[in-house]
C-alpha cells in the first residue's frame, strides 16, 4: 500500500507497530475443515491477507509486522506493504509475538506496539484506528472477542511490557494482567475473528475483505453434476 492510499494519520496520536501472526495456511484454520474442505487452505490465506490489507490501511498503522514462515502468504503481504519475519522462536503464538514486538520496538522506538490477530476478514481500517486511539490511555489494554471469549487485539504503550497471553481463554488472562479492556461499541469488525463456519457467515454479514469473498464465492458454488 503505498503512503498515498493511506489515510491521513489524526494529528496528536501516537504511531503504531502492529505486529500479526499468521500460522501457514496449510495448516491454519483447522476448525474450518469440515465447512471447507478443499478450500480451506486458500480461505485461510484469504482471510490473513485481507486482515492485513486492511491494518495497512489504518491512519494510525505506522508499520505492519507479518509474523509468518509460510512463503507463498508473505509474498502476498510484502507486495502489500508489510514487513514479514519468520517465526522467531519457534515457540508458538506469544513467543512469536514477542520477538515481533522486540524487532518492532527497535526499528520504530517511537511507536507503542499492538498485536492482532490475523483472523478478522471483515476488519475496518477506520474501526481498529478507533481501538488504538482508545488504547493510548491505559499502558496495556486489548480488545475481546465477539464470543467474550478470546481476545483479537493486545496493546503496549511506548516504555511498557508486552506481554501478550493470546489462546483459548485469553480474555480472562488479559485481564487478571492487568490489561485494560477496550468496550467500544462501536468497532464490531476488529471483535469478528473467525473460527468456525458460524464465525464466518457472521462476518460475511459484517462484510469481509475482497479476497475472503472471493474464496466464500468460490466455496459456496454449486457443483456443475456435468463437470468430470
Ligand atoms: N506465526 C504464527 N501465527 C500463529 C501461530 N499460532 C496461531 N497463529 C495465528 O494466530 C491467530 C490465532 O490463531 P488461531 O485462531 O488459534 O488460529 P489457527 O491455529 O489457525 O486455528 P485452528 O487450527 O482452528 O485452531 C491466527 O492469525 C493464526 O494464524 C504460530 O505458532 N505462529
Ligand atoms: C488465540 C486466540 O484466538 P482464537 O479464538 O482465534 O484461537 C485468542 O483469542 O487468544
Amino acid at each position: 500500500m503505498s503512503t498515498q492510499e493511506r489515510l491521513a494519520q489524526p494529528s496528536g496520536s501516537v504511531g503504531w507497530s502492529l505486529v500479526v501472526p499468521v500460522k501457514p495456511a496449510a495448516i491454519g484454520k483447522s476448525r474450518l475443515a469440515p465447512f471447507a474442505g478443499q478450500h480451506r487452505t486458500g480461505l485461510a490465506r484469504a482471510m490473513a491477507i485481507d486482515t492485513i490489507g486492511a491494518a495497512l490501511a489504518c491512519p494510525s498503522v505506522t508499520e505492519v509486522l507479518a509474523i509468518t514462515p509460510d512463503p507463498e502468504s508473505g509474498a502476498v503481504l510484502a507486495e502489500l506493504g508489510a514487513l514479514v519475519v519468520p517465526d522467531e522462536p519457534t515457540g508458538g503464538l506469544n513467543a512469536a509475538l514477542g520477538h515481533g514486538c522486540a524487532l518492532a520496538r527497535a526499528r520504530r522506538p517511537d511507536c507503542a506496539v499492538a498485536a492482532m490477530l490475523a483472523d478478522l476478514p471483515a476488519l475496518r481500517p477506520q474501526e481498529l484506528a478507533l481501538a488504538l486511539a482508545a488504547a493510548q490511555a491505559h499502558p496495556t489494554s486489548f480488545v475481546g472477542d465477539a464470543a467474550g471469549i478470546g481476545t483479537t487485539l493486545y496493546c503496549a504503550n511506548q516504555g511498557v511490557a508486552f506481554a501478550p497471553r493470546f489462546g483459548g481463554p485469553s480474555r480472562a488472562a488479559h485481564l487478571s494482567s492487568g490489561a485494560v479492556e477496550l468496550l467500544l461499541p462501536t468497532i464490531p469488525s476488529v471483535r469478528k475473528d473467525v473460527d468456525t463456519e458460524e464465525d464466518l457467515h457472521q462476518a460475511r454479514d459484517l462484510g469481509v475483505g475482497p479476497r475472503t469473498d472471493a474464496a466464500l464465492t468460490a466455496l459456496l458454488r454449486p457443483v456443475d453434476p456435468g463437470a468430470d
